[in-house]
């Protein structure tokens, strides 16, 4: 289905729409809107791409139009994957030291951010997704605590963590940007082929 005019970005949370903002910012110009909608969305249980797609059919219905959406996880390898989708609650409940602590018994450390946009034109058409990785690994904290687990996270190749780094470079390596380059690419070919 040809691109809409007006896609709404769903989340709950300010500082995943401050950085979709700036992603999209930075590119070309789009033919399309992104407006954001401030909905306070399930956290869902199962497959991280399910999660993502329920979540978009979800809101979908509440905005009666185009939607995407997100869910981030955060996977350790030790733990096969384990927090993943659950990191929300892993991090609200034992925060970073807790995080840390959760790979105190294992050699590997390694982890990857892992976003999936799930994208529809509609309540009526099936979600699709875009996934995005980054791999790193789990670090004890270090930088600003603003922005949920970003202090432990350290991406490869970069000495600073999520949160230390610049905006513009956690927004040119990031899960989120690596997932969301992957949504405009496909709106832009739709809205081109309309
Ligand atoms: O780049 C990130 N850097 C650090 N922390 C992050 C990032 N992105 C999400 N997070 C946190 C927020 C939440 O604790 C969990 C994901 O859960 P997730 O359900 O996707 O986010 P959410 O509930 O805050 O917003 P939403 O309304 O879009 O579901 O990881
Ligand atoms: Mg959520």
């Amino acid at each position: 289905m040809a691109t809409p005019s007006k896609i709404h970005f769903a989340t709950g949370n300010k500082k995943k729409l401050e950085e979709v903002n700036a992603i999209l910012a930075a590119g070309a110009e789009l033919p399309f809107e992104v407006v954001a909608a401030k909905l306070d969305l399930p956290e869902l249980q199962g497959e991280p791409e399910e999660i993502s797609k329920e979540k978009c059919r979800i809101a979908a219905k509440m905005v009666g139009g185009a939607v995407m959406v997100e869910d981030t996880s955060l996977c350790f390898n030790a733990l096969h994957g384990l927090p993943g989708p659950y990191i929300k609650w892993f991090l609200e409940k034992l925060g970073h030291d807790g995080l840390n602590r959760m790979l105190a018994g294992f050699e590997d450390k390694s982890a990857y951010a892992q976003c999936i946009f799930a994208y529809t034109p509609g309540p009526d058409t099936e979600p699709i997704v875009f996934v995005g990785r980054t791999e790193g690994r789990i670090v004890a904290a270090r930088g600003p605590t603003d922005f949920g687990w970003d202090p432990v996270f350290l991406p490869d190749g970069y000495n600073e963590t999520y949160a230390e780094m610049d905006k513009t470079t956690k927004n040119t390596i990031s899960h989120r940007y690596r997932s969301l380059d992957k949504l405009r690419t496909y709106l832009l070919a739709h809205a081109a082929s309309k």
